[in-house]
């Protein structure tokens, strides 16, 4: 069964359509990449597939059930969990208490039934788990508004997937990271990948290629091609509509 399914979704903001009827399947545990140009509509295909806007019509399906039309909560319990451009942490908390607090979270969404204690104890733990995965332990207790820009990208990520989401997107992960960084932060969106579907919008080619099994091109709202790195880069469509000479 794929992970996403979905049928014929559209987004119109007034009287601008801005997705135009996307169908796609994105399969279990696969690394999908979408690129467009700058308006294409990969943030508001992200933000319809996470709940933030309702479609104007169509159908999202995670793994068989249908989503579309639930409130990003809903949808993250379900196990749709999504990190944004722009920072989404408590800067003045500290890394371990920003992971604490979205572990918290996650545990009193999804398992009402726990003991208060016991679900502290499981945030604690998750939390400390994340906190290695994302190799943070050194600023464990630095404010968050105190870490270098990558760090607190990578805490972002780890908040993201605080909940052990199955599926999980990610929007932009390396913007405005220098090549040292961009290199740390695939590093750990393969770590992040493993056993997970991950989705990915991405304007750096290099990150795109290096990590997507298969990209999706978004053009005006419609996807023009879908398939393995390799085609993508030699597709005609693609060169002409999008990738040019970057990808040559
Ligand atoms: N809430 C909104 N209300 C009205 N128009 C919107 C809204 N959100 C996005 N749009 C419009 O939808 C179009 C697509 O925007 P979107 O941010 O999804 O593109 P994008 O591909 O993510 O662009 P970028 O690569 O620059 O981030 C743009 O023309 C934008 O102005």
């Amino acid at each position: 069964m794929s992970a996403l399914t979905i049928k014929g979704l559209k987004k119109q903001f007034g009287p601008a359509e801005v997705i135009c009827g996307v169908d796609l399947e994105v399969e279990k545990n696969e690394v999908h990449a979408v690129i467009g140009p700058n308006g294409a509509g990969k943030s508001t295909f992200f933000n319809l597939l996470s709940g933030a806007f309702p479609p104007t019509s169509g159908e999202i399906q995670l793994f068989g059930e249908r989503i579309d039309g639930l409130s990003p909560e809903k949808i993250q319990q379900r196990g749709l969990a999504r990190s944004f451009q722009v920072s989404n942490v408590f800067v003045n908390l500290s890394v371990f208490e920003n992971l604490r607090c979205a572990c918290f979270k996650q545990s009193h969404a999804g398992y009402v039934f726990w003991r208060p204690a016991a679900r502290v104890r499981e945030a604690n733990r998750r939390a400390e788990e994340v906190l290695e995965m994302i190799g943070l332990q050194a600023l464990r207790d630095v404010p968050a508004g105190s870490l270098p820009y990558a760090s607190q990208r990578a805490l972002e990520i780890g908040m993201t997937i605080a909940c052990d989401a199955p599926v999980v997107l990610l929007d932009e992960p390396t913007a405005g990271m220098s090549n040292s960084e961009t290199a740390q932060a695939i590093k750990l969106i393969r770590q992040v990948a493993e056993g997970r579907t991950l989705m990915i919008v991405e304007h750096d080619m290099g990150v795109v290629f290096e990590l997507a099994d298969r990209i999706s091109v978004l053009v005006y709202g419609k996807i023009i091609a879908t398939g393995k790195p390799e085609d993508i880069r030699n597709d005609p469509k693609v060169r002409e509509a999008y990738l040019g000479e970057e990808a040559a």
